[in-house]
């Protein structure tokens, strides 16, 4: 057994997981936060279940973000996967660092994934030798959802896919959300400029502790490998552009372009993409949006 926690030991004994759960958080003497999202997986076949979705073998290097007690990350060494565990609590992060002391496949970061500004270049020194991408995989706190996914999904050349446990909620919107449906937001259209993204499948709230107020899903983001060519140099330009699109829901496409672009442009590229003044930006699909922002990116330059 090489993790010296009660949940290695679990393994060995094969009592339920719930119980080693249990017992690791009073051994730690914490209490669950609320505000770091910290409800544990105690549900061996949802674990082993991820697992499968994410295709996780021997070799694979893996990005895990908010791995708490370590269950998760225990599992995808034993796949014989590498794991970048990267935890923001202070006390997880130090039994972490206990428990994984004497396994090289795995990498202990403290930190808040969030504030951790040279991520791409952690991600680039964990990358393997040999050239293959990332994996992420991870069950995080639901309220960093759409800010981790800003991160991630630009980050095609380190990372080849995504899974999280979201929300069921969020994890439906933004992987099946089209245009027209009310849940069509700025981040369904950024998820399918990066990725192809699905819901995987669900995850009912029984399989944490605590018990959260909702159930879960694991949703998948599988990055594409080119970003399309069109937007080649403005990448950023067309993300801020898209959040400006939806920024005020109530408003037409156009007064929202307005704060942004000329008058006389607006008009000049919804006649070109044949698009009525009072279009709005949730019935516009990926493709529309990048031809109209084709035409300003041209007007101004
Ligand atoms: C939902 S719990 C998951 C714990 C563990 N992976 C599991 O499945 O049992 C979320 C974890 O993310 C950590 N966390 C919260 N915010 C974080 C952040 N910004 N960066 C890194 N870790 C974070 C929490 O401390 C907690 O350990």
């Amino acid at each position: 057994m090489f993790v010296s926690t009660n949940i290695g030991s679990y393994l060995a004994t094969g009592s339920g997981l719930q119980t080693a759960v249990l017992n690791e958080l009073r051994r730690l003497g914490v209490r669950p936060k609320k505000s770091l999202g910290q409800n544990f997986l105690v549900s061996e076949s949802v674990l082993s279940d991820i697992l499968d979705v994410a295709c996780i073998e021997a070799g694979d290097h893996v990005v895990e973000i908010g791995p708490g007690l370590g269950v998760l990350t225990e599992r995808l060494v034993r796949k014989g996967a590498s794991v970048l565990a990267i935890e923001k609590d202070d006390t997880f992060a130090r039994h972490l660092k206990d428990a994984f002391a004497h396994v090289p496949a795995v990498t202990v970061l403290h930190s808040d994934i969030l504030m951790l500004r040279s991520l791409l270049q952690v991600l680039k020194t964990f990358k393997p030798a040999h050239g293959a991408k990332l994996k992420v995989v991870s069950n995080i706190p639901y309220n960093i959802t759409s800010d981790l996914l800003s991160v991630l999904l630009p980050m095609r050349g380190a990372l080849q896919s995504i899974h999280l446990l979201l929300e069921a909620g969020a994890a439906e919107r933004l992987t099946q959300a089209q245009p027209g449906d009310k849940d069509y937001r700025a981040m369904s259209v950024i998820v399918q400029l990066y990725s192809q993204a699905r819901t995987c499948f669900g995850v009912s709230r029984s399989a944490f502790h605590p018990v959260p107020g909702v159930d879960s899903a694991v949703a998948e983001f599988i990055l594409h490998d080119q970003l399309d060519e069109r937007l080649l140099e403005h990448e950023a330009a067309f993300v801020a552009f898209i959040n400006g699109a939806f920024s005020m829901k109530r408003k037409t496409l156009a007064n929202n372009l307005k704060r942004t672009f000329p008058q006389p442009d607006i008009e000049k590229c919804f006649d070109n993409s044949a698009l009525s003044p009072l279009v709005r930006a949730e019935s516009l699909d990926l493709d529309t949006f990048v031809a109209l922002f084709g035409c300003f990116q041209a007007r101004s330059s």
